[in-house]
């Protein structure tokens, strides 16, 4: 019994990675006990934006085996990660940029750590945004000092359900960093090496805008996962944005999708949508590279403002709200990308039917 359900459920494809769950090694359960059907499925993240999918599939399934008549489903969630590793323990690496500053590249790196988190992922967050850090006042953690472990390595920040690291916690508030690449080489090695970030599904980097010192460095640091871009509406913003694009590709970092924030307004008095700065500028630009994926557009929205003022971002201070279910559902579009990305790098040839 235990063989035609396995049989069965090697019939049924990860949506988005198009190999069947068995050989991916996504079953770790699957026994009929009388006529029932209890099956555990490890998805590759708990953030899995078709899980629904999954589970109507493998019901329809198991049912289709002679003497099952009921399906129970456990769902667990193994990040998977590419060959090596990027850091020892640390499955992905996504770094998160800009062309243009103040596009809210901070934000989206902010709220979309936090819907990780929640999800259930063990997530870090890294403010490599070294001229303007904004993620210890995001994540309310303004005032908390970096300190130092046993063996002498930076602990980070836990809030949120996450652990983070940022420039801004090592400086005093309102004061500038005046440094040149070298340093700032060195520093961002020491926040990704010399940090005690343990087990980690996601590291989530926060970049400065555009395509510096800090850009480059990071890409000849670790092997990143990919990048995520952040970009508004408009043609200025988009043409900076292609800039960041192509610098990625150039240095052979996988464009995991794009971001549009800020992306309309939708007035709370007359209901009225109002796209305050164009619309769809993120699917020129995606067309632009020969189709790279959408993860959502953002509204325009003061509660994101005022979340990430007050220390609390908004998918979990208003996680109903409409700009926090867009947040929310780029990150699973996120989760669910670099699963396809890191399952890419780590092919190995199918076995012969
Ligand atoms: N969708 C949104 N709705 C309303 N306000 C937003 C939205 N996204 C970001 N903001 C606000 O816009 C401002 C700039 O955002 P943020 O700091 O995240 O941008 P950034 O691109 O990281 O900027 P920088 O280039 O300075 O690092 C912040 O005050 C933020 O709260």
């Amino acid at each position: 019994m235990h063989e035609k359900l396995l049989a069965a459920l090697s019939t049924v494809n990860d949506p988005e990675l198009h190999r069947d769950l068995v050989s991916l090694g996504m079953i770790e359960r699957a026994e009929v006990v009388g006529g029932a059907a209890d099956i555990k499925v490890n998805l590759t993240t708990p953030a899995c934006p078709l899980k629904a999918t999954i589970q109507a599939d493998v019901t329809r399934a198991a049912l289709t085996v002679p003497g099952v008549d009921s399906v129970q489903i456990e769902f667990g969630a193994q990040v998977r990660t590419q060959a090596t590793p990027p850091l020892p323990g640390v499955k992905n690496i996504i770094v998160v940029g800009s062309g243009k500053g103040g596009v809210g590249k901070s934000s989206v790196a902010s709220n979309l750590a936090c819907a990780l988190a929640q999800s259930g992922a063990a997530v870090g967050l890294l403010d490599a945004d070294v001229y303007g850090p904004s993620i210890a006042h995001m994540m309310g953690e303004g005032a908390a000092r970096i300190t130092a472990n046993a063996d002498k390595k930076m602990m980070p920040i836990a809030a949120h359900g996450l652990k983070f690291l940022s420039m801004g916690n090592l400086m005093p508030a309102g004061q500038a960093l005046v440094w040149r690449g070298p340093m700032l080489h060195s520093a961002i090695g020491q926040f990704l090496k010399d940090a005690a970030w343990g087990e980690l599904d996601y590291l989530i980097v926060d970049l400065p805008p555009g395509t510096g010192d800090v850009q480059l460095s990071l890409t000849q640091s670790v092997q990143l996962t990919g990048a995520v871009i952040v970009t508004t509406p408009q043609d200025v913003a988009l043409l900076d944005a292609s800039r960041a694009i192509d610098m990625f590709k150039k240095a052979s970092v996988p464009i995991l999708g794009i971001v549009e924030n800020m992306s309309y307004f939708v007035a709370p008095d007359t209901g009225l949508t109002y796209d305050i700065f164009g619309r769809g500028g993120a699917e020129k630009l995606s067309q632009s590279f020969g189709g790279l994926p959408l993860l959502g557009e953002i509204p325009l929205d003061t509660e994101v403002r005022q979340d990430a003022d007050a220390g609390r971002p908004s998918v979990l201070a208003h996680p109903d709200s409409p700009a926090s279910q867009a947040l929310a559902q780029v990150a699973r579009n996120l989760a669910g990308r670099v699963s396809v990305q890191t399952f890419a790098g780590s092919l190995e040839p199918l076995p012969m039917a």
